[in-house]
C-alpha cells in the first residue's frame, strides 16, 4: 500500500545549505548522507505488489453542501487534457540521450497545485553517464532535476533558501521508495513536515520509486501547495497514476539510453580497436616482409616514404624479383589510400584480346564468351591502388585507352557506352628498359612520362649483399614454419656462400635455394646448393621468361657434396664461436630461461655455459 509519513526528521539543518551552480546535489538530511545500508531491504519487499489507491468518488457531501463548487471540480475533472502529458511521455520513451530523458523530466511536474517538483538518481555505476558515481559507491541519491511552479524554471525559482538549492529527499521518503514503495503525504496532518516544506508552503506530496527491474534507480516527488484531500483527493489520485507511468517511462527511457550510449561507446572503442589492430597489421607485414638493412634498400625506402603519401604515380625500375611487387604494398600501405583495394594486374599474363576487358571491364554478351557482366581492375581499384606489374608488356595499340584512364580519370568498359569515373593511383612497374622501349616505338612517350613522375630504382640483390644474411634467416623461418619443423641453422659458412654468389634471380632466387636447403636440412644442419656463377654477369634486362628456372640451375648433383664444403678444424671453431655470439647478443647475453641463448641454440645451459668458457667468451 502507498505509505504516508508519520515519522519525519525536521531537516532544516540537513539541507544542503551549501550553494551550487550546477543542478547535481547530494542529498543530505540531519547533517548526514542518506545510504541504503541505513535501510535494510526486506526479503520479500521486492516481491510485494504495491497498488495505487482507487480513485475515490467526489465527496457526497461537497456535492450537497456546496453543488457550485462541486460542479466546477467535477467540470475542471472532466475536461482535463492529458495529451500534453502523453507527449512527454512518448518523447520521453524514444529518446536515447540520458541527459535529455532528466532534462524532460524536469518539465514533466506540471499540475494543478503542483508547486515543485523533483528528480533523485542513485548515482550507480549503471547511471555514470549522468551521475559521478560517489566514493560511497551508489548509496547516496543526488538531486538531478527539478522544478518550480508551472513555468517558472529552477534558474527562477526562488527558494526560501536560495535558488539553486537543495529540497533533500526525506527519510521516510526514501525508505519507502528504496523498497519499490511510493511514498504519500495528502495533508500535512498526515506528513509531519520539515520545516523547509512548511517554509515554502508545501502540504503534500507524492513519491515514486524509478524502479527497473527491481532495481532502485531514483526517486520522483511532487509537492503541491494545499492539501490534496477532499474534493482534491480525485484529482491527487489521477496524479498518481500519472506519476507512476512518468517514473516507470523514466526508469526504462534511461536504462535503455544508457545502454544505448554504452554500445554506441563500445563501437567506437571497437572500430578504433579495429583500426589500430588493421594498422598494426599491416605495419608487421611490413616489418616482416621487407627485410634488409643495406644503405641502398634504406636508400629506397626512405623515396618511399617521401612518395607514399602523394598521389603520384610511382615507377619500380629493377630486376627480376628484387622486390617490386612488395614495395608496391609498401607504397599503398602507407598511403592514405590503405583502407581501400591494392590491385595488381600482371600485364606480362593478360592475353592480348583479353587486355580491354581486363582492365575496364565489360557487359554481358560483348563479345564471344562474356556470359556475364564483369568488373575491371580499374573499377576494383577505385578510391586504392593499381599495381600495373610488368607494365612494359602492355600492347601499343592499347597503350592509349590506359592513358586516358589515367589522364581523365575515366573509362568505358567493353559492349556499355557510358563512361565510369574511378579515382586510382598507378604504381607500375618493370624490368625492361622503358626509354629504350619509347626509342624503338614499341611503348608511348607521353605513357611513360604519366607513368614515371617518380621513378625508383630497386638495386638487385648482389648490390646489397648486407642484405643476404638477413633475407636469407628470414626465408629459412618462414619455410621451417609453413613445415612445421624447427629452423636449421645458418652458419657463417653458409652466409659466406651465399654472399658469394650474385643472384641474377635476386631475392626469389634466394627465397628458393633456402627453401629447398629448409627442405633437405637433417636435424638442424642444412646444405645449401647453389651454382657457382660468382663470375656470370648478369644481363641487362631480364625477366622471368628469359630465364631457366633458378631451382633447376641449383639442382645439385645426386653425390654427395663437392669438396670445397669441407671445412678445417679452425674454421669449424670459429664458426661456432660467431654463431654462440650471436645468439647471445639476439637474447642480450641471456644464457637460460625462455628464449634465452641455450634455447635459441638448442643446447641445455649447461652445455652452453661449458663451450663459453672453452672458446673464451665473456660478456662485452
Ligand atoms: N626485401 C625483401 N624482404 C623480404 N622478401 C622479399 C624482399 N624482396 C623480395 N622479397 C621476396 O622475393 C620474392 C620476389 O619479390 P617480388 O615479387 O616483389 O619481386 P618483383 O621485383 O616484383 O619480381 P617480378 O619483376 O618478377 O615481378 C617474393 O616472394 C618477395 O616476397
Amino acid at each position: 500500500m502507498p505509505q504516508s509519513n508519520s515519522k519525519l526528521h525536521d531537516d532544516s539543518d540537513g539541507l544542503g545549505t551549501e550553494k551550487t551552480t550546477g543542478r547535481v546535489f547530494s542529498t543530505t538530511f540531519s547533517g548526514r548522507d542518506v545510504t541504503i545500508s541505513d535501510f535494510p531491504l526486506p526479503e520479500d519487499a521486492k516481491k510485494e505488489t504495491f497498488p495505487l489507491p482507487s480513485t475515490p468518488d467526489i465527496q457526497p457531501k461537497l456535492q450537497k453542501k456546496k453543488p457550485k463548487s462541486y460542479n466546477r471540480l467535477q467540470t475542471k475533472l472532466n475536461s482535463l487534457d492529458i495529451t500534453p502529458f502523453l507527449d512527454l511521455m512518448l518523447s520521453v520513451a524514444h529518446e536515447r540521450d540520458p541527459s535529455k530523458i532528466i532534462e524532460r523530466a524536469s518539465t514533466g511536474y506540471k499540475g494543478t497545485h503542483v508547486t515543485m517538483g523533483a528528480f533523485w538518481l542513485r548515482p550507480t555505476k549503471k547511471m555514470a553517464a549522468i551521475v559521478t558515481p560517489h566514493s560511497s559507491a551508489d548509496t547516496m541519491l543526488r538531486l538531478v532535476a527539478y522544478s518550480g511552479l508551472n513555468d517558472r524554471s529552477p534558474l527562477n525559482w526562488d527558494h526560501a533558501l536560495g535558488t539553486y538549492e537543495l529540497a533533500p529527499v526525506t527519510e521516510p521518503i526514501f525508505d519507502a521508495c528504496q523498497r519499490g514503495i511510493p511514498s504519500i503525504g495528502p495533508s500535512p496532518e498526515e506528513w509531519d513536515r520539515p520545516a523547509w516544506a512548511i517554509k515554502e508552503g508545501y502540504q503534500a506530496y507524492s513519491s515514486f520509486p524509478v524502479m527497473y527491474n527491481d532495481e532502485f534507480l531514483g526517486i520522483l516527488s511532487t509537492f503541491y501547495d494545499r492539501p490534496m484531500k477532499g474534493p482534491f483527493a480525485q484529482l491527487h489520485s489521477m496524479h498518481q497514476k500519472m506519476h507512476k507511468i512518468f517514473a516507470d517511462t523514466v526508469a526504462r527511457a534511461l536504462v535503455n539510453a544508457v545502454a544505448f550510449e554504452e554500445i554506441q561507446k563500445l563501437r567506437g572503442e571497437l572500430e578504433l580497436e579495429n583500426q589500430l589492430l588493421r594498422r598494426a597489421v599491416q605495419e608487421k607485414r611490413l616489418d616482416n616482409n621487407l627485410i634488409g638493412d643495406s644503405d641502398s634498400l634504406a636508400r629506397v625506402m626512405e623515396q618511399i616514404d617521401v612518395v607514399s603519401p602523394t598521389d603520384a604515380s610511382v615507377l619500380l625500375l629493377g630486376e627480376s624479383g628484387t622486390g617490386k611487387e612488395l614495395l608496391a604494398e609498401a607504397i599503398h600501405s602507407r598511403s592514405t589510400r590503405n583502407q581501400n583495394a591494392f590491385v595488381r594486374v600482371n600485364c606480362s599474363a593478360i592475353p592480348h584480346e583479353l587486355f580491354e576487358s581486363e582492365f575496364f571491364g565489360h557487359v554481358k554478351g560483348s563479345f564471344t564468351g562474356a556470359i556475364r557482366d564483369r568488373v575491371g581492375r580499374f573499377q576494383m581499384a577505385d578510391n586504392g591502388t593499381l599495381f600495373l606489374d610488368e607494365v612494359g608488356e602492355i600492347p601499343l595499340e592499347l597503350q592509349g585507352k590506359l592513358l586516358r584512364v589515367l589522364q581523365e580519370g575515366t573509362f568505358e568498359p567493353v559492349g556499355d557506352e557510358r563512361s565510369r569515373k574511378v579515382n586510382v593511383r598507378i604504381v607500375a612497374a618493370t624490368n625492361k628498359d622503358l626509354t629504350k622501349e619509347v626509342a624503338a616505338g614499341r611503348f608511348r612517350q607521353d605513357l611513360y612520362f604519366r607513368l614515371s613522375v617518380f621513378p625508383i630504382n630497386v638495386p638487385p640483390l648482389r648490390e646489397r649483399r648486407n642484405d643476404i644474411p638477413l633475407l636469407a634467416r628470414h626465408f629459412i623461418n618462414l619455410a621451417a614454419k609453413r613445415m612445421n619443423i624447427s629452423a636449421p641453422r645458418l652458419n657463417p659458412h653458409h652466409v659466406e656462400r651465399l654472399q658469394e654468389y650474385n643472384w641474377p634471380g635476386n631475392v626469389r632466387e634466394l627465397q628458393n635455394v633456402i627453401e629447398r636447403a629448409v627442405i633437405m636440412s637433417h636435424s638442424g644442419n642444412m646444405e645449401l646448393y647453389i651454382q657457382d656463377n660468382s663470375n656470370a654477369t648478369p644481363p641487362q634486362e631480364m625477366n622471368v621468361h628469359a630465364y631457366p628456372s633458378t631451382l633447376a640451375q641449383a639442382t645439385p648433383p645426386a653425390s654427395a657434396p663437392p669438396p670445397q664444403d669441407i671445412i678445417t678444424e679452425a674454421e669449424w671453431t670459429a664458426m661456432q664461436r660467431e654463431n654462440i655470439m650471436q645468439a647471445l647478443e639476439a637474447t642480450n647475453w641471456r644464457v637460460q630461461g625462455n628464449g634465452g641463448a641455450a634455447e635459441l641454440l638448442g643446447i641445455k645451459p649447461t652445455t652452453l655455459r661449458s663451450r663459453m668458457q672453452k672458446l673464451g667468451i665473456e660478456k662485452r
